[in-house]
């Protein structure tokens, strides 16, 4: 049987005064591929943020690895690369190999060093993603796709079991997107690395994954790929607010 990694049960959340969350409930299991979709303003931000333990649900309870979230203890266990990650313009003082080790962090604590076996995990990390050669070079000076995979690696080199990843292909041009979406899913089913992806770009990245979740202020579906594309169009175009086009 398939562990349960994310048991989300109820959850509910709002900022002030304005309800951003209702009711919401599924599972995330090891090996699975999500990719979470939704209008702007829908939730998706965050739900991850309830999930990585930054936001507290106002209801609802939430089990990482089966154990309840606030007493979770290894949060080194799950990778978050955000939207705003390939930040760094070419002034910015680090290698890609520090900000790679700068992930050990998380596992080791900040004020220990980095033990000797630091620096293979580093290149291991960096192997993974396809940046191994740029290990010396300044992040400021690669392109965004190329910052984005040196951030998965950052997240890697922690040995985690679950990635999040907040939209990370935003200004990526289409062509190095879908090497960035192969590389995550060989990520997936080589190392076993469960995913959960906040995308609008369920097209490019639909052959890829195992299961959808469908989400604004509620989940409008949860299931497994196959059967997101089977959902009509009419239905799809009512969480949604408006007319979207599925691309098969
Ligand atoms: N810190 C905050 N304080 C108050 N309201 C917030 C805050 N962060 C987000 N919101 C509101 O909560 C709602 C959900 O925002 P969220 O960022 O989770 O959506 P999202 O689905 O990730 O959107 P996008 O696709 O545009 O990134 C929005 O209406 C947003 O304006």
């Amino acid at each position: 049987m398939k562990t349960t990694l994310i048991d989300i049960e109820n959850v509910s959340f709002q900022y002030d005064y304005t309800h951003v969350l209702k009711n919401i409930s599924f599972r995330v299991e090891e090996g699975d591929f999500l990719a979470l979709l939704g209008p702007n303003g829908s939730g998706k931000s965050t739900l991850l943020k309830i999930i990585l333990g930054l936001l507290k649900p106002l209801s609802g309870e939430i089990k990482l690895f089966g154990e309840p979230s606030a007493t979770f203890k290894h949060r080194e266990w799950i990778g978050y690369v955000s939207q705003k990650s390939n930040a760094f313009n070419s002034g910015f003082p680090a290698t890609v190999q520090e900000v790679v080790k700068s992930g050990l962090t998380k596992k080791i604590g900040l004020f220990k060093r980095p033990g000797r076996d630091a620096k293979g995990k580093v290149q291991a990390a960096l192997k993974a993603v396809g940046m191994d050669a740029f290990m010396h070079r300044n992040i400021g000076e690669l392109s965004g796709g190329q910052q984005q995979r040196v951030f998965i690696a950052r997240a890697l080199v922690s040995d985690p079991k679950l990635l999040i990843l907040d939209e990370p292909t935003v200004g990526i041009d289409h062509e190095n997107v879908q090497s960035f979406y192969d590389m995550l899913a060989k990520l997936n089913r080589e190392q076993g690395i469960t995913m959960i992806l906040v995308t609008h770009d369920v097209d490019t990245v639909s052959n890829r994954i195992s299961h959808v979740a469908c989400l604004n202020q509620t989940i409008h579906f949860h299931g497994y790929k196959n059967d997101f594309d089977n959902i009509s169009q009419d239905a799809l175009d009512a969480w949604y607010g408006h007319s979207v086009r599925k691309i098969h």
